[in-house]
């Protein structure tokens, strides 16, 4: 059965589309766009009208957790994929911080089966740099490279010897693969549980400093410069950062950075209360750091926006801020998040927020998808820009209820999501 999508402004950063078009799909691929394709419809084809609403190409996320194997009671690819699909994304990159780490081959090819028979969108390997995460020595990078990891990241930690991470660079360089850093100094950041300044000092909570991610950015810059390797900096949330980054792109140095929905619509402050839905890694910075993101995005030196979702348990986020593991559950309010932050204050347009969920994510990290090419597997994201939504666990499709935007009003919603011409997601709710 084909599927026409009526009537909506098609936008594809990609190919420089933004009209009022129709869409067909037949076999899970689009297989023509333009002008009035319902009027030949068939009568088999199921048609959905989308008059008055955004049609783009499916969200993709270069960062999230989907805690499988290992981490079943936070996340499996099941309700992950789901809360993907809930969010508009129809591709999300599984960081190897499981258990175990996905770290070898066999990793891989777990993730890659496991979440094709069990889950509802396209999910991508990302392979530990260090075998464990242990920082000590190289994962099987070649190998997992071969059999389809995308990236490589021993994100949650930084690689701490600098000798290992510019061996990382190399290698990733030479299977033509990209590292995704996670950039924290662990001597600078001991058992902090938040961002280290007024607050921190307010609410008696240990700090982790803001120059504990400004070294490690540095460091990472320096040492891809020094083997010309890309890399890709993780969850960025300090304006020391962004200016590292910056700059280094001024001198040449092929980095980019991404930012996540908390970093763009909360600070430090937040934490008052002890809302622990509010401890992650990197902290909630200060309203300088918030702006600065800001200006990253809007001058084009942070370009790509991820949700770094890390669900935990209410059980484990239950406990006093210091103890509660860190992490946000943000694939189910990601959209929203951004548009509020992003497109309502007038930072990107919306062509630059899409391409920074599309096609720039898809094209650093190697990804297929990322446009509405004709010929391109269907994979296809619907917004309502009015409606508007209270954030409520009703319908909420992660096992991690650890939001900070819990009862939050947001207007501009995901409210179709289409994975290889298959409907998963149709007026916010699951189809599978
Ligand atoms: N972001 C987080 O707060 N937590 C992540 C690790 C990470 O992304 O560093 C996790 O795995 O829980
Ligand atoms: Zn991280
Ligand atoms: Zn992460």
């Amino acid at each position: 059965m084909a599927l026409v999508i009526k009537n909506g402004r098609v936008l594809d950063p990609a190919q420089r589309i933004d009209h009022v078009l129709d869409i067909r799909v037949d076999k899970g691929i689009i297989v023509a766009c333009g002008p009035n394709l319902a009027d030949h419809a068939e009568e088999s084809d199921q048609i959905i009208d989308a008059t008055g609403k955004l049609v783009i190409p499916g969200l993709i996320d270069v960062h999230c957790h989907l805690r499988e194997p290992g981490g079943e009671a936070k996340e499996t690819l099941a309700t992950g994929t789901r809360a993907g699909a809930r969010g508009g994304f129809t591709a999300l990159c599984a960081m190897p911080n499981t258990s175990p780490v996905c770290d070898n081959q066999t990793g891989v090819e777990f993730l890659k089966s496991r979440a094709q028979a069990t889950g509802v969108v396209r999910v991508y390997p990302i392979g530990a740099i260090s075998k464990g995460l242990q920082g000590q020595e190289l994962a099987e990078m070649g190998d997992m490279a071969e059999c389809g990891a995308v990236a490589f990241s021993d994100d949650g930690k930084s690689v701490l010897r600098a000798d290992l991470m510019r061996q990382a660079l190399s290698y990733a360089t030479m299977c033509k693969r990209i590292i995704t850093a996670h950039c924290e100094d662990k001597d600078l950041a001991t058992d902090g549980a938040m961002n280290e300044g007024y607050w921190s000092t307010l609410l008696g909570l240990r700090g982790l400093p803001a120059v504990a991610e400004d070294v490690f950015v540095a460091r990472d810059i320096l040492l891809a410069e020094s083997v010309g390797a890309p890399v890709h900096i993780a969850h960025v949330s300090t304006m020391g950062a962004v200016n590292l980054i910056r700059q280094a792109q001024a001198r040449g140095v092929d980095v980019t950075g991404e930012v996540c929905p908390h970093h763009l619509a909360l600070t430090d402050a937040a934490v008052e209360g002890y809302n622990t839905a509010t401890k992650v890694s990197p902290p909630l910075r200060t309203e300088r750091d918030r702006v600065a993101l800001k200006d990253g995005l809007a001058d084009g030196t942070l370009t790509i926006l991820a949700t770094d979702h890390a669900p935990h348990t209410p059980e484990e986020k239950k406990r006093e801020y210091a103890y509660a593991p860190f992490g946000i559950s943000g694939l189910e309010t990601a959209w929203p998040v951004f548009w509020r932050e992003l497109i309502e204050s007038g930072i990107l347009t919306l062509h630059q927020l899409v391409a920074a969920l599309t096609i720039h994510p898809a094209k650093r990290f190697g990804l297929p998808g990322g446009d509405l090419t004709v010929g391109s597997a269907a994979d296809i994201t619907i917004i309502d820009t009015g409606h508007r939504e209270k954030v409520s666990l009703d319908g909420w499709q992660s096992k991690g209820l650890n939001t900070p935007f819990l009862g939050w009003e947001l207007t501009s919603w995901p409210i179709t999501t289409i994975v290889g011409g298959t409907v998963v997601m149709r007026d916010r709710q699951m189809l599978i």
